[in-house]
């Protein structure tokens, strides 16, 4: 199972996620509470080890600037959440996951378009494009329109409901950000406690 921690912005945050085995970890370059500079990721990284992959958070940011991002932070993989094409996420260097907000259970039709990437089901944007806490509606959801891709489940996921998503989803992952924060901060108790459950 592929556990991915967003949003960090602490050394604290980073270490706990690591050492409890995430095997991704996020950085949200886009505006956002979670925002963090590319120098400030970089810095967050020294000590991440190579297989755990790192992540960057973007929303409707040009080519040049991503691949600037990628450099300074040596990233693994970029994560968009913006209307970002499939032919725009081909062009990337590194592996894509390509965000959907899923409003009322429908996939969108784009999603064939992505099949060659990574896809994560999120809720729809709320005040910015992710990272919201919100769970979208799952039981809606078509999961046979989900066979042969790679994704992600996300948005509200928590200590309490992971089990739940992966029984529901048989994802390749699971991402959360919000559901491991006490006060908007992340908490390193819940960070330990979602990924052991992820791994069960
Ligand atoms: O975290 C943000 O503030 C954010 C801002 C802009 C684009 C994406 C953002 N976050 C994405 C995520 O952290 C997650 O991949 C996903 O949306 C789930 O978040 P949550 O529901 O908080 O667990």
């Amino acid at each position: 199972m592929w556990i991915k921690i967003c949003g960090l912005s602490t050394d604290a945050a980073v270490v706990a996620a690591v050492a409890n085995g995430a095997t991704h970890i996020g950085f949200v370059f886009a505006e956002s509470k979670r925002q963090v500079t590319p120098e400030y990721a970089k810095y967050l990284s020294r000590n991440v080890p190579k297989t755990v992959k790192k992540v960057g958070l973007f929303v409707n940011e040009s080519l040049a600037n991503i691949e600037e991002t990628i450099a300074t932070v040596s990233l693994d993989m970029v994560q968009l959440h913006g209307q970002e094409s499939a032919a725009f996420a081909d062009q990337l260097s590194v592996p894509v996951i390509k965000a959907f907000g899923i409003k009322d259970g429908n996939l969108p039709a784009e999603l064939l378009a992505f099949k060659q990437h990574i896809i994560l089901l999120d809720a729809p944007p709320a005040k910015f494009a992710g990272g919201s806490g919100h769970q979208f509606d799952w039981e809606k959801v078509d999961l046979a329109m989900l066979s042969g891709y790679h994704f992600f489940v996300a948005g509200g996921l928590n200590t309490d409901n992971v089990l739940d998503a992966i029984r529901i989803f048989k994802p390749t992952g699971v991402d959360v950000s919000s559901g491991v924060e006490t006060s908007g901060v992340k908490d390193l108790d819940k960070i330990k406690t979602f990924i052991e459950k992820s791994n069960r």
